[in-house]
């Protein structure tokens, strides 16, 4: 199976990307979705984050109050580390939960559309890296827009994560999100094509079928020679 990377910085455009591939009929696993599920009341992950940072970043409700714990771990490296460090092991299981079913659905091309990919070193996981970038100015002004958060926590959060030329670097495939959202649908068609290029001996081997195709073959042989 070919798992794709798909990463960038905040708000630079991930979810958008996501959802013309989704249009386009390829499967995506969403890291922050994962991360929001192991947050729920009563779970694991909620136990422990409730544990370091006390009952006071919940709801009424019990649930964790999302905003009000990004306040506090995006104003502060040290928490921001320790609340990395308590959600990865769940997050991480989540996410090879999700990929495992993809895999078992028989998928051939998964997207993994995870922010952290470079950040928490998942880079290995996947080929191709998809960075989706924007400039600096537009990647705040639409942070502002579409959360309506003070200018100084805006720009917390885009320096919590490496910067965006860094991963643009490091990618092997870029779509600028500078311009209109039209102009991105043609990159992402453009993507499309890419990711679904034949696969690899590598990739067919490690595919549902291929891992069937070669255990059976295997356990014929084995019964062959004895
Ligand atoms: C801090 C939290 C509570 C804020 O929740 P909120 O709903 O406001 O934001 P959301 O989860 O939608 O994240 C928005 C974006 O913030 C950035 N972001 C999230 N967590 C982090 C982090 N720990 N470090 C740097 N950037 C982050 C990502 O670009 C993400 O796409 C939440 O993001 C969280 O629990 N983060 C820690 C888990 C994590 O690492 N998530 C990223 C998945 S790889
Ligand atoms: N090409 C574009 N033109 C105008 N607005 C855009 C464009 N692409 C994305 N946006 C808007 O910018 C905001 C951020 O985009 P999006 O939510 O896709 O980013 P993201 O990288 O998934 O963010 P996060 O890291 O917070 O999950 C959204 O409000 C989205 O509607």
């Amino acid at each position: 199976m070919r798992m794709v990377g798909l990463t960038g910085g905040i708000a630079s455009g991930k979810s958008t990307v996501s959802k013309e591939l989704g249009i386009r009929g390829v499967p995506v696993i969403d890291a922050d979705k994962i991360a929001h599920d192991v947050l729920r009341k009563g779970t694991r992950g909620w136990k422990r984050v409730v544990g370091i940072f006390g009952q006071d970043i919940l709801l009424g409700s019990g649930e964790v109050n999302r905003a009000r714990l990004g306040e506090i771990v995006f104003a502060d490296p040290a928490k921001r580390k320790q609340l990395n460090k308590a959600l990865e092991p769940f997050i991480a299981f989540g996410l090879w939960s999700e990929i495992f079913k993809q895999w078992l659905y028989g998928t051939h091309v998964v997207v993994l559309d995870v922010p952290l990919l470079f950040e928490a070193k998942l880079t290995w996981m996947t080929k191709p890296i998809v960075v989706v970038w924007v400039d600096r100015e537009t990647q705040e002004a639409r942070l502002l827009k579409r959360d309506h958060l003070p200018e100084e926590q805006a720009r917390n959060r885009i320096l919590a994560q490496l910067p965006l030329e860094v991963k643009r670097d490091k990618a092997d495939i870029v779509i600028d999100n500078t311009g209109t959202l039209e102009n991105t649908k043609l990159q992402v068609d453009q993507l499309f094509t890419t990711i679904n290029a034949p696969l690899s001996l590598k990739e067919l081997l490690l595919s549902r079928t291929g891992v069937l195709c070669w255990v059976t073959g295997v356990v014929i042989l084995g019964w062959l020679l004895l």
